[in-house]
């Protein structure tokens, strides 16, 4: 059985070189890699091969949050598989046909929906429209990105036993928002720690700056598995 934490380090890097750094620090400890929107865009496929030989062979989540019609994003899917990501995201908000889309386009890939961004605060989905709270947002949305063939959510941890709830066993439940006891909260608003996360029904724990801004990514890494294996 496997000793690596169940958690994504995101490698939100400015450059390709501290991202893979970053990758190889945490490697060690955690489970996966988050390739997202600032490596990618900027390093593209490079990102993605690199971080996975940098971190000794982890799981690598490419973090696009895909979100068009459903033939644009069922293409981008294709595009991107040959990459051969553990996981890829979508916006659940797209709607079925986006996600069946996408499900449809790489069934060897496992498309994550990601339901309400887990910055937004209540306020701010009153702003865009979404009818909240965001705990039933997120169960509607992941209900309907089950139905459409999306293996994995994206939640917040507050939501993710509402999620379960709603989706049942074996649909993998990955939560961003996570912070250590006591760690800035930058931009995110609906927050845990990985020990309510995990408790609380989470797969897979996202987790950025607490490992990736620490001085000692590495040691970073180390606790935040420590406090998970002795839960
Ligand atoms: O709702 C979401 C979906 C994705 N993310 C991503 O997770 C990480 C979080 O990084 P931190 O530094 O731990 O805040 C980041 O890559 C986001 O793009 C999210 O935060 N919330």
């Amino acid at each position: 059985m496997s000793n690596l934490a169940p958690v994504a380090v995101a490698l939100d890097a400015p450059d390709l070189d501290r991202a893979l750094a970053w990758a190889k620090a945490a490697g060690p400890y955690v489970s996966t890699v988050k390739v997202g929107l600032e490596v990618f865009l900027r390093d593209g496929a490079d990102a993605v091969s690199g971080a996975r030989e940098a971190s000794g062979g982890r799981d690598v989540f490419l973090d696009l949050k895909l979100h068009d019609i459903p033939n644009t994003v069922a293409g981008a899917v294709r595009s991107v598989a040959r990459l051969a990501p553990t996981y890829l995201t979508v916006h659940a908000s797209g709607g079925t046909a986006m996600i069946r889309a996408a499900a449809d386009a790489a069934p060897e890939v496992n498309i994550v929906a990601v339901t309400v961004l887990t910055s937004m605060a209540e306020a701010d989905l009153v702003a865009v429209g979404l009818a909240g709270p965001s705990i039933e947002a997120a169960r509607r949305l992941a209900g309907l990105a089950v139905a459409a063939g999306a293996r994995a959510i994206v939640c917040s941890p507050r939501e993710v036993a509402a999620v379960r709830a709603e989706v049942g066993a074996g649909i993998v439940l990955i939560t961003p928002g996570v912070r250590p006891a006591g760690a800035a909260l930058g931009d995110q608003s609906r927050v845990a720690t990985p020990e309510q996360a995990l408790a609380d029904g989470a797969d897979l724990l996202v987790i950025g700056r607490p490992i990736t801004g620490a001085a000692d990514v590495a040691e970073a890494a180390r606790t935040i598995a420590a406090g998970l294996a002795a839960r």
